[in-house]
């Protein structure tokens, strides 16, 4: 099956940053949790691609399945059909040890609470040196590179010899972004990274973002209920309902000109997260 991208698969975006060239495609995914009379499909055949050099935004209501799909894209689910096309190659066929490092290199997920990803005992510099080199960390080795990654997210040299504790929910967020972009993975996924984070210290976190989808043309799946803050940073929109994409565009048509009648809902709605 072709998997959905925001024009079709041949459109021209005249004008638009990144380019046609999927770096991840969801071919026809269908998830699965729980077995017998509790089993559940949580993901319908979904078809979508991530192009290199552009942020999708992904909307939809609580439970319709955003974070199940980030988990199929990195590998923390495993879907019962369809494929997930890194570059061309089917990586959720990828077993071995090395092939599944790889994997998770390739495609890095922020997580909504940066302690979930930063260690507590680590200092950032460590961390984010790590990050660099696995085998050969050490945050006084990777010092440079260490000190330019902290710039890209609006920090300070100093905050290399700090632990996360010493940092506010805006700047660990940053410092996770930071690490993320450490690996240099083709692919990162932003899974509610502002939701936790009140308004001004949401806006530092964007800005930086915004920066970085200027200078480094990210190719990012950016999950958020705010739909204000997805427009805010993705080039591109797809609306989930119930495990399936039921809108796929850009920013500019899904929420200038929405096709399907639930995505007219959402944005009446103003948030598509609303418990
Ligand atoms: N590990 C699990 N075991 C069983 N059911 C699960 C599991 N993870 C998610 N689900 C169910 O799958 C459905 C989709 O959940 P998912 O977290 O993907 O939705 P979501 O759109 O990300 O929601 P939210 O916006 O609230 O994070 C929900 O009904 C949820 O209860």
């Amino acid at each position: 099956m072709t998997a959905l991208t925001p024009n079709g698969p041949s459109a021209t975006r005249g004008g638009s940053v990144g380019s046609d060239t999927p770096v991840m495609t969801v071919d026809g995914v269908s998830a699965v949790f729980g077995h017998g009379p509790r089993r559940k499909t949580v993901l319908h055949g979904v078809d979508l691609a991530l192009l290199r050099g552009r942020t999708l935004g992904l909307v939809g209501e609580s439970g319709s399945g955003k974070s199940t799909l980030a988990k199929v894209m990195v590998g923390l689910v495993r879907p019962v059909g369809g494929r997930v096309l890194l570059d061309d190659t089917d990586v959720t066929r990828w077993r071995g040890r090395a092939e599944l490092f790889t994997r998770r290199r390739q495609v890095q997920l922020i997580p909504q609470d940066p302690y979930a990803s930063l260690n507590p005992r680590m200092t950032v510099g460590e961390t984010i040196a790590e990050a660099i080199d696995p085998r050969r960390g050490g945050a006084t080795r990777h010092r440079n590179a260490v000190e330019r990654r902290l710039a890209q997210v609006a920090l300070g040299a100093d905050a290399a010899n700090r632990y996360p504790h010493e940092f506010s929910g805006g700047q660990r967020q940053r410092i996770a972004i930071a690490r993320a972009l450490a690996v240099e993975p083709a692919l990162i996924i932003a899974d509610e990274i502002t939701s936790a984070l009140d308004c001004s210290v949401r806006a530092e976190v964007l800005n930086v973002l915004t920066a970085l989808r200027r200078d480094l043309g990210l190719t990012m799946l950016f999950i958020s209920h705010d739909l204000a803050v997805v427009r805010h940073v993705s080039d591109d929109v797809a609306v989930m309902r119930h495990g399936r994409l039921v809108e796929v565009g850009t920013a500019a048509d899904v929420f200038g000109a929405p096709r399907e009648p639930y995505t007219r809902l959402l944005l009446s709605a103003g948030s598509p997260g609303a418990r």
